[in-house]
């Protein structure tokens, strides 16, 4: 897998002048190939119906699609996988509805959550907080670059770092060991995500 994850946002998407279709599009022209559709506000037909669109994108690509929050979006579209946070559905009953074949990511946000999820068997861990973000208001208080180095030393799983990662800052959060970089704004906020995308990942190469 690429190192670097786009998690979608419709609304950033749209004040930079784009729909979500066309970001996932261009970000993986440009070599993404891990995508997670994260919509807050839609009704589940409309979810649907926007996940069956972006996976035949994603598919085009080969890269895999990666539902937020809503395991019956994904069990529904067969997406490749769900991503869950610590007030989502349980791992157990994630894992259930979708079965051992596909992905399923996990976030935390501090040592006691890395150590539940290390008895998981998720296949990532999204750990957050790095940096602050205006992207997403109820976050936890922010890792910084050594509580995640810290953090990667002890899991068991694939980690990536997700909040407030940008051009500025990605070489020093690859620095720290972890597996990749999940980023909204980055990519879904800019004129040219294929541009954008572009250079995260050779920022990503270079660090
Ligand atoms: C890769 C990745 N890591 C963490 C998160 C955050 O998930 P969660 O805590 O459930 O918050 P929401 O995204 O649902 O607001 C993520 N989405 N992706
Ligand atoms: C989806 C998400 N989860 C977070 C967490 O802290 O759990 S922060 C976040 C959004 C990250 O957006 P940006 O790359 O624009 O900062
Ligand atoms: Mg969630």
């Amino acid at each position: 897998m690429s190192k670097l994850y786009l998690v979608t946002d419709s609304l950033i998407c749209q004040q930079a002048g784009h729909n979500v279709e066309y970001v996932v599009e261009q970000a993986c022209k440009a070599g993404v190939n891990w995508v997670q559709l994260r919509e807050k506000d839609l009704s589940i037909e409309d979810f649907i119906a926007l996940a069956h669109k972006v996976l035949a994108i994603t598919q085009m690509y080969n890269a895999k699609l990666i539902i937020n929050d809503r395991v019956e979006v994904a069990v529904a579209v067969d997406a490749d996988g769900v991503h869950i946070g610590q007030d989502d559905m349980s791992y157990t009953q994630a894992r259930e509805l979708m079965g051992y074949t596909k992905i399923i990511g996990l976030s935390v946000n501090n040592l006691p959550e890395l150590t539940t999820a290390n008895a998981l068997d998720v296949d990532y861990v999204g750990i957050a907080s790095i940096f602050s973000t205006t992207t997403k208001l109820d976050t936890t208080s922010e890792l910084g670059v050594e509580g995640l180095r810290s953090l990667c030393t002890q899991t068991k799983h694939s980690t990536y770092a997700i909040g407030g990662i940008n051009q500025t800052n990605i070489q020093q959060v690859i620095q720290t060991g972890v597996t990749g970089v999940a980023v909204v704004s980055a990519i879904c906020g800019t004129a040219s995500p294929y541009d954008a995308t572009r250079t995260l990942i050779q920022l990503i190469e270079n660090a």
